[in-house]
């Protein structure tokens, strides 16, 4: 008999995002960092999940953390910032340590830059958001919650 899946999801800002409500409120508006941590821990507590959550503008950092949550986390909410457009590296992690993922974008990046179009996470992502504010950090969890549920009803 298998263990079950621990009922905690890893939420992970990168760089930048430490700002969100001072940060050019008209491309991210005026909700914190913690207004989103907020949300998703009360998001993730109605589906009966915990969350560990962490910012930093160091990709390592992020790196380390995502292999950390391979131990005691069933899924990772992330919003990658500008390493969204950048970074083999953060994908590795995250296809490396084999957790569904819900990546999240405040801001509606195809609307934006060129440069902005493009992520390295999208295409191996289980879920992916863009453009729906903070709020968007909420549904990221519930399709990820989603997507946890029919893996484990799969296996
Ligand atoms: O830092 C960010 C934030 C962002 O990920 C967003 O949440 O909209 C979009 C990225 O292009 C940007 O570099």
């Amino acid at each position: 008999m298998s263990d079950s899946p621990p009922r905690r999801l890893l939420l992970v800002n990168g760089p930048n995002l430490n700002l969100l409500g001072t940060r050019e409120p008209a491309v991210y508006g005026h909700e914190t960092l913690d207004d989103v941590v907020a949300l998703v821990e009360r998001t993730a507590d109605e589906l009966g999940y915990a969350v560990r959550a962490l910012q930093s503008n160091h990709e390592g950092v992020l790196i380390d953390a995502i292999h950390e949550a391979r131990e005691d986390c069933a899924g990772v909410v992330i919003n990658p910032g500008g390493l969204t457009h950048t970074s083999v590296a953060l994908r590795d992690a995250l296809t490396g340590v084999a957790l569904p993922f819900a990546e999240v974008h405040v801001s509606d990046v195809h609307a934006r830059e060129e440069f902005r179009h493009f992520s390295y996470l999208s295409d191996v992502a289980a879920v992916t958001v863009v453009g729906e504010g903070v709020a968007g950090y909420g549904r990221a969890v519930r399709e990820l919650v989603a997507a946890l549920a029919t893996e484990e009803d799969a296996s």
